[in-house]
């Protein structure tokens, strides 16, 4: 993979260590992100030297043509510039060209910030990484440009409905990005977990009811960021260009299903049932149970919203974990993490789901496998991992945090018993 132009690089030799800031706007295709980019323009201070770079899956970038159109008359920026990168996402295929786009704009001295308008295929972590990534020619993009904020756009209408029903992404130009098998709701909640600021637009196409609905299930993805409901993307005062909100660790891990599952892992571990477990054999405890995890705000437990981890040591099926999946159920919004299943019982299963999109995958093996072949010895397993081991099944083990909206967690707890755990072994 080609890493920037390293003649653009050479320009830093004798640049100064000025560094512009960054904003990225990302959000699903129609949200508004070229509304409120609009807006970000009329309201940039005056003397702010702003550069755009636009990204668009067709070949012919039309948010670039309009919004160069737009740029002399209503942006109050003192200089600004558009570069288009047309044909390909800037997560993925047009990667590089947005390296080098950056890294050419930021090294000119003619910009203080650049706003990146993504492709609405796109996901904000793969934009991310390009800062932090190594670059064997030359310094890394964040040693060129700073990131400055996360801004994801949803369409609050599209939202409440995808989070209804399923959808899938047909339309070839889409399929080619982000998947065939990846569904629509399951791209916009990647792209609202990983965000500093969250605009809930198109307001006016919804409820009030439908509009707390959306709010709280965002909230249940992602409570570290700011939310904004606006109209046309209007956006409130003091906003832009605002303080610096990025934060590598923080806002690149926002999304509550991880912080969940680390705070449920250390709820788990000091767990009575846990250490009486660990005491017993795996083949006569419960087949699994579910812990809250402690909410972190005032806000959470307005809108009922609750984590839970799922954990157990029996193995469960994994068609029947999709199955059951597939129904819904009632308030649930989201559910990832880690599971060990009879189909797979060497490798470690992954679940996420999102709305009624459920995705399995199956990563590398459990240590448990490779002790159990002779390929590592037991002295090599780290601590992190021995602090969940339990004979027989080692670290193999389900582990699965659910987050939604007023859910009967008991009942859940229950029904994951009775349709997901396999009984053969007990
Ligand atoms: N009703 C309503 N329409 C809106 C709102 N915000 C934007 N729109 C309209 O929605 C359409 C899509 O807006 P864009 O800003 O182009 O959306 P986008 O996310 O840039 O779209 P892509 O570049 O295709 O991904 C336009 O016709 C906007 O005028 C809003 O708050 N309410």
């Amino acid at each position: 993979m080609r890493l920037f132009d390293p003649s653009l690089l050479g320009q830093l030799a004798s640049g100064s260590k000025f560094r512009p800031d960054v904003t990225v706007i990302s959000g699903f295709l129609g949200a508004g992100k070229t509304t409120l980019l609009q807006q970000l323009l009329k309201k940039t201070p005056h003397g702010l030297r702003v550069a755009i770079v636009v990204n668009d899956l067709n070949e012919i970038n039309i948010d670039a043509l309009f919004l160069e159109k737009m740029l002399p008359s209503e942006s109050s920026a003192s200089i600004a510039s558009t570069v288009a990168l047309g044909n390909g996402c800037v997560c993925c295929t047009a990667r590089d060209a947005l390296g080098d786009a950056i890294v050419e704009l930021a090294t000119s001295g003619k910009f203080d910030h650049i706003i990146i308008e993504s492709s609405g295929a796109a996901e904000p972590r793969p934009v991310t990484d390009l800062f932090y990534q190594t670059n064997i020619v030359g310094p890394r993009l964040d040693e060129v440009a700073t990131l400055h904020v996360l801004i994801t756009v949803v369409d609050a209408a599209a939202w409440f409905q995808a989070s209804l029903e399923e959808h899938r992404l047909n339309a070839d130009a889409l399929g080619k990005v982000v998947g065939a098998h990846q569904s629509l709701f399951t791209l916009m909640v990647e792209q609202v977990e990983c965000a500093d600021v969250i605009f809930l637009n198109k307001i006016d196409l919804v409820t009030s009811a439908e509009s707390e609905t959306v709010s709280a299930q965002i909230r249940g993805l992602n409570l570290r960021a700011e939310l904004i409901k606006t109209k046309n993307a209007c956006l409130p005062d003091g906003v832009w260009p605002g303080a610096c909100r990025f934060d590598p660790i923080q806002t690149r891990r926002g999304a509550n299903w991880m912080d969940a599952l680390n705070q449920a892992r250390k709820i788990a571990c000091s767990s009575p049932e846990l250490r009486i477990r660990s005491q017993t054999h795996c083949v006569r405890t419960p087949a699994g149970k579910l812990f809250p995890v402690p909410g972190r705000s005032d806000f959470a437990a307005r809108y009922g919203l609750g984590s839970f981890l799922y954990t157990g040591r029996k193995p469960c099926a994994a068609a029947r974990l999709r199955k059951f999946f597939e129904q819904g159920w009632p308030g649930l919004v989201r559910a990832k993490g880690f599971f060990w299943s009879v189909e797979e019982p060497n490798r470690i299963g992954f679940l996420s789901v999102a709305g009624r999109e459920t995705r399995i995958d199956y990563l590398g093996p459990w240590a448990a496998a490779l002790v159990e072949r002779g390929s590592v010895p037991f002295s090599a397993i780290p601590d992190s991992l021995r602090e969940f081991w339990q004979e027989p099944s080692g670290d193999r083990r389900q582990e699965i945090v659910l987050i939604g909206v007023n859910l009967d967690a008991d009942a859940l707890g229950r029904a994951l018993n009775e349709q997901v755990i396999s009984f053969t072994h007990s």
